[in-house]
């Protein structure tokens, strides 16, 4: 495993977003106090295929051992630390509806190294109020939660329609991470990094899947690739972006 992050830059974008999902999967095992795992093993736990695996965690410079697997520790801090979870980063949740809300609320950030530091609104009736132990406030906070907190990461839980100005002022204050969750697409500068989570696409998705699913039952789906014994698998399920 190479330390030098520039190593980091050759690591396929693929690669990196089943990362978080290995991760998960050594966790569970970590927690059930197995201190080391085949790829085979480690690959049915994050859902796919064992040489997908063994190539994704190559790029990390992790190879295993023959007859021993991986060592369940080692390998999780190999992950965080590619992934940059070995240091904590703070974040922001900008727009505090239903949403919003729901994300402040929600435990699992700061136990995965996210510190939600600031809640935004620009609805004058938010600000101030509490949630999850935070004061909603002003857009105006910005450049002052980028100066002296380090705020990282910006949540975007607005509208679509405020969406792209909200993406604006966090890039002027200097974020460069930015994770939207209204539906649209956010024009940003190089240097700065978006991913969208969309429900509604996922669920597009599923939909997909079961239509091929009954097609595929119906025996309509003959020239398609694939396993079309009715099962569908052993293609694996969690393919991520
Ligand atoms: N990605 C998903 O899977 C998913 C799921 C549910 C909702 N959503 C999306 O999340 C967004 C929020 O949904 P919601 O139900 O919480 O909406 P909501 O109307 O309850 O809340 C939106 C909040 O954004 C604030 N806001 C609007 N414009 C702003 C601006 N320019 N600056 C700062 N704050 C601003 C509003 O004052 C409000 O408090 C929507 O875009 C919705 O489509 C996404």
């Amino acid at each position: 495993m190479s330390a030098d992050p520039s190593a980091r830059r050759g690591i396929p974008d693929a690669t990196v977003a089943r990362l978080p999902e290995y991760l998960r999967a050594l966790t569970g095992l970590a927690e059930r106090g197995i201190t080391s795992v085949s790829s085979e093993e480690l690959a049915s736990a994050a859902g796919v295929r064992s040489a997908k695996l063994r190539k994704d965690l190559s790029h990390l410079g992790s190879y295993g051992v023959r007859g021993v697997g991986y060592e369940v520790d080692h390998l999780a801090y190999q992950i965080s630390r590619e992934l940059g979870l070995t240091q904590d980063w703070a974040v922001a949740i900008i727009g505090m509806g239903n949403l919003g809300h729901a994300l402040a609320a929600y435990s699992g950030f700061a136990t995965r190294g996210f510190r939600v530091v600031a809640l935004l609104d620009q609805d004058a009736g938010l600000l101030g109020q509490e949630i999850a132990g935070l004061t909603v406030q002003p857009m105006t906070a910005l450049d002052e939660l980028v100066a002296e907190q380090g705020l990282a990461i910006g949540v975007i839980a607005t509208p679509a329609a405020s969406a792209q100005a909200v993406c604006d002022q966090l890039v002027a204050a200097g974020v460069r991470s930015i994770l939207n969750f209204a539906p649209c697409v956010l024009a940003v500068p190089d240097d700065v990094d978006v991913r969208k989570v969309d429900l509604s696409t996922e669920l597009q998705i599923l939909a997909f899947h079961e239509q091929r699913k009954a097609l595929a039952a119906e025996g309509s789906l003959g020239g398609l690739d694939g396993n079309l014994d009715g099962s569908l698998g052993p293609v694996p399920k969690a393919v991520n972006r």
